[in-house]
């Protein structure tokens, strides 16, 4: 039915080709899958030396090494990745081939056969083959819009004009790149985008970015760079590129041809670039007229500026995006996509491209994400996980990666290696890497021929960037300013591999077989767009569902193009065809009818497919949405959470410093008291034994006193005569000076004639005393003892003597006292100054002055106390005194009595014993001789005893002030 409306083929479609195959192009250096391209180097004849000023040069990467020589302002330099495999091809690692770099006009012929697998699948292209032996075209006729013949009037057959044959999408329906509103606003020439590119966007790329002046955009200067003025048809090519440059470009590209022999075939074609129209004037022929048509001379910075670089702009700024080459193999898609190191493809200029405008969006942060899969006999493989790297040339086996959908994300491949990067250099290198895995064979149309569809996609996601730079939450607070939701876009990068004619070799023909199946579904899946869309205008009323019976499931690379042909991306499709013919009329044919195919695949992709792409949302909260793919969100909220354990660690760590410091100040605060106590308790404990000894020694002192003198019967202490050895002859006792038994050893009690032996006091040898602590016996105190009197009474001058010696003993005792406290000082001063280095160290300033003092004042108190008891005792021996020249007129008598009785004692075996263990009292042995001097020595006594006790009671509430106390009262 509609096939009345197709233009008709100049020859029947049915018959299979049989003119010349295109020319065979020169090998490729990629991976071959199996067939070895050295049988077709060999034959093609191709010098394995890379030739930079000819046409071809693609390394293995496919990238560019150093700026293309074509483009008339390119100046900055080119990366060089994987290496200059151009330049030292000999370095090259082995397993790696080389793409050559060879003159086009030195293209070898292709071979003179055609194929012949009738069991092949037929190709998508050719018009002899559809599976049920209908053309594509009948195949397609249902949905697809009569392609005007070459007889009718162009311009009125044109479904730019009239609604058939080529149609142009009316402006009101179709969206465009300017807005994504689905409207083609009215701008002169080619200036359509509302954000216009800054000029010398690629100049200002980043390092190792490429830099052509081909590529920068620029709407005014673009015909006059051509060099084409549009003049006689400018109407037209100004209406093709207003309707043209909506969501959806196709373009179409000849690949120029080594020969251009057959005269015939170059009257039947006319490309006109500048109109963007191909025209076939044979059979079936007609004017097909795209939004571009490259020429032979329009090379990849031309292709890239004119199909791509608003797209790819576009997906910068939200939209999804999908660039695909489609084409009979050998027509220069790879070449095309990729480019060579003189002249980047699509691919390398993309990416270009897209650093240029993150650098020249400050206001915005990007993240992106790329993945590169190939589909290889309706298998998905990935080109960037490392088992896709081939170690012998075949691959290793990978984990099945399959297609998913979510109305998140649409139709995605899983499991797939995505890579975050982050300059132009590590992006093309991933490439690179995915390219060198890619699988490539020779065939007899392509030296190196992809045997597998190849989609690069890069996930760009982008977000508000928050004024100041900050992106805590704190900082967001501070700004007043919510962080921006995340925006993520994608573009894919297609490079379909060609439809073929069956090949002789069986693996060829597997995959030639595959290629084209898939091919074939696409192009029914394109065809049937236009009906999808009628139909779907016609179903809306009842809310069918429009595209159910699109078979985008029947092929991997149709389900994967779903999202992007149902109208979600933006879509540019670059169509490569070849015209020329060389080799024989066969060949030519065999082209013609592959090309005129591929022009009505584009015609119909023009026509059909239905662009609504939107600018995707910008997703808040999707940190949260664990199933969120917004690495962006998901690294903001990590760093959110990183930052604030490192501020709770940091806070830790100061609280535990501080404790530490707390807990370090506490034990030196502990051990400086532990300290002050110990000296302390010393101090008290020299205090104590200082006053023990005193009380001791006032102990002494008052026995002493006692015994110097004569009790209240006039007789002698028991004291004096404890010695036996001391008893005269005639029985009676010399009065010695003696001391207790219980007083220290320290105290030496001075010896009674140490006057008349000219003695000064304090440096008197020591009474000898005997192992009992008695007075030794002395010859010399024996006779002075004895008394002027010779009755055993002291006579005024002995007693004047004792009491000298008994002043020396005191003077004796009390340098022993300051000796004592002279130590006590020093050894106090010792922990002072430690505890006041301590303390200097520990800051405490002025504590020492503080100390020095306390001490000072103690001293001076020990001293004024020193000086209390001497005055005492001095008072005590000027009473004894008084007391003796009172008591001169004694009576003998008593003193005989008291004698005796002494003596008595004395004589007794346990006398000494009895003395020592309970000492008469001072008080008893005065008291009852003389009333009035009695009186003074009691008093005195008693403030002695009272001074005593309360220094004892008051300074010492320890075991042995008690002690010492109790002794002292016994003494009283
Ligand atoms: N525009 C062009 N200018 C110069 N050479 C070109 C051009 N287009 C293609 N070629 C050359 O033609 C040969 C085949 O090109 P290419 O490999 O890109 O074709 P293809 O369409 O990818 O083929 P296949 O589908 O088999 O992979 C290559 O040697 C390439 O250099």
């Amino acid at each position: 039915m509609a096939t009345t409306t197709l233009p008709r083929p100049s020859r029947p479609s049915l018959n299979p080709p049989t003119g010349p195959l295109p020319s065979l192009p020169i090998p490729k250096s990629r991976k071959n899958s199996v067939g070895s391209i050295n049988e077709s180097r060999q034959g093609s004849g191709v010098s394995l030396l890379p030739s930079i000023t000819s046409g071809r040069a693609v390394s293995s990467s496919a990238l560019p090494q150093r700026p293309s020589k074509s483009h008339s302002n390119s100046t900055s330099s080119v990366p060089t990745l994987n290496g200059s495999a151009q330049d030292s091809p000999a370095t090259l690692p082995p397993g790696k081939t080389l793409r050559k770099t060879i003159s086009i006009g030195a293209f070898p012929q292709p071979p003179k056969h055609v194929g012949r697998a009738t069991s092949h699948p037929p190709s998508p292209l050719s018009t002899s083959s559809t599976p049920a032996g209908a053309t594509l075209d009948q195949h397609f006729s249902a949905g697809s819009k009569p392609i005007p013949s070459r007889d009718s009037s162009i311009r009125k057959k044109s479904p730019r004009v009239s609604g058939r044959g080529l149609p142009t999408r009316s402006p009101l329906t179709s969206p465009s790149f300017l807005g994504g509103t689905g409207e083609t606003k009215s701008v002169s020439g080619n200036a359509l985008l509302s954000l216009p590119s800054p000029p010398q966007s690629r100049t200002s790329s980043a390092q190792d970015s490429y830099a052509t002046s081909a590529t920068t955009f620029d709407d005014t200067g673009e015909e006059e760079r051509r060099g084409r003025a549009d003049v006689k048809s400018g109407t037209d090519r100004h209406s093709t590129h207003k309707d043209g440059k909506g969501n959806v470009i196709v373009s179409v590209r000849v690949r120029p041809d080594a020969g251009t022999n057959d005269g015939k075939q170059e009257l039947e074609w006319e490309v006109n670039a500048k109109r963007s129209l191909v025209s076939y004037k044979g059979r079936e022929g007609g004017e097909y007229i795209y939004d571009n048509v490259f020429d032979t001379q329009d090379n990849n910075a031309r292709v890239y500026d004119a199909a791509a670089k608003r797209l790819v702009r576009r997906v910068m700024e939200g939209y999804h995006g999908t660039v695909f080459a489609y084409g009979m193999t050998g027509t220069g898609k790879t070449f095309s996509m990729q480019g060579t190191a003189t002249s980047p493809g699509v691919i390398p200029l993309a990416i270009t491209d897209i650093f240029s405008f993150i650098r020249e969006t400050p206001h915005r942060e990007f993240l992106l994400r790329v993945s590169y899969l190939e589909i290889y006999n309706e298998r998905i493989h990935d080109l960037l996980s490392p088992g896709a790297t081939a170690t012998n040339g075949q691959p290793t086996p990978q984990e099945e990666i399959k297609l998913r959908e979510d109305s998140k994300r649409g139709v995605y491949a899983t499991p797939l290696k995505e890579e975050i990067v982050q300059s132009p250099t590590q992006l093309l290198r991933v490439i690179a890497r995915g390219d060198n895995a890619r699988r490539v064979a020779g065939t007899q149309y392509n030296a190196r021929s992809s045997r597998s569809h190849a989609v690069v996609q890069i996930v760009v996601e982008s977000r508000e960037r928050i004024p100041g730079g900050g992106t805590s939450l704190q900082d967001n607070k501070r700004s007043g300013m919510a962080p921006g939701g995340v925006r993520v876009s994608t573009l894919s990068l297609i490079d379909l591999a060609g439809s073929e004619k069956a090949a002789e070799n069986k693996e060829r023909r597997t995959e030639g077989s595959h290629i084209n199946k898939s091919l074939l579904t696409l192009g029914t899946v394109i065809a049937r767009l236009s009906s999808d869309k009628e139909k779907t205008e016609k179903e809306k009323a009842g809310s069918a569902k429009g595209d159910k019976h699109l078979p985008y499931r029947d092929s991997k690379l149709t389900r994967l193009l779903q999202p992007a042909l149902s109208g979600n991306s933006l879509v540019s499709i670059l169509c490569t065809i070849q015209i020329g013919s060389t080799g024989s009329i066969a060949a030519a044919h065999s082209h013609t009818g592959e090309t005129l195919n591929t022009l009505k695949f584009a015609s119909r992709a023009k026509n059909n497919i239905v662009s609504h792409a939107k600018k995707a949302d910008e997703a808040l909260g999707g940190a949260a949405d664990a199933g969120s793919r917004a690495l962006l969100d998901r690294y903001r909220v990590e760093i959110q959470e990183l930052r604030k354990q490192l501020e709770e660690q940091q806070s830790k760590a100061k609280e535990s410093k501080e404790e530490e410091k707390d807990e370090e100040e506490e034990r030196a605060q502990k051990l400086e008291a532990a300290h002050r106590h110990e000296e302390q308790m010393l101090e008290m404990q020299l205090a104590r034994t200082a006053l023990k000894e005193r009380i001791e020694h006032l102990n002494r002192l008052i026995l002493s006193s006692k015994s110097l003198g004569v009790n209240a019967n006039r007789s002698f202490s028991s004291m004096s005569i404890q010695n036996r050895s001391s008893v005269l002859s005639n029985g009676d006792f010399h009065p010695v000076s003696a001391r207790s038994s219980a007083s220290h050893a320290t105290l030496e009690v001075p010896a009674l004639n140490r006057t008349s032996s000219g003695g000064s006091a304090g440096s008197f040898p020591s009474p000898p005393v005997g192992t009992n602590g008695v007075i030794g016996e002395t010859g010399s105190e024996e006779d002075d003892s004895l008394g002027e009197n010779g009755d055993g009474t002291a006579s005024q001058a002995a007693q004047i003597r004792a009491l000298q010696a008994d002043l020396a003993d005191k003077n004796r005792y009390i340098g022993t006292l300051e000796k004592r406290l002279l130590q006590a000082r020093r050894s106090s001063h010792s922990r002072v100054s430690m505890s006041l280095s301590q303390r200097m160290i520990g800051g405490e300033e002025g504590g020492v002055d503080a100390v020095i003092k306390e001490k000072d004042a103690e001293i001076a108190d020990l001293r004024a106390r020193l000086d209390d008891k001497e005055r005492m005792v001095a008072a005590l021996r000027s009473a004894a005194r008084k007391r003796d020249v009172a008591d001169l007129g004694i009576d003998t008598s008593t003193s005989h009595d008291s004698r005796r009785t002494s003596h008595q004692r004395s004589d007794g075996s346990n006398a000494s014993s009895k003395f020592i263990g309970s000492p008469i009292s001072p008080v008893t042995l005065l008291s009852p001789s003389s009333p009035k001097s009695g009186k003074g020595v009691e008093e005195m006594t008693r403030i002695l005893d009272e001074m005593i006790s309360e220094r004892v009671d008051g300074g010492h509430s320890g075991k042995g002030s008690k002690r010492n106390s109790s002794s002292l009262r016994m003494a009283s």
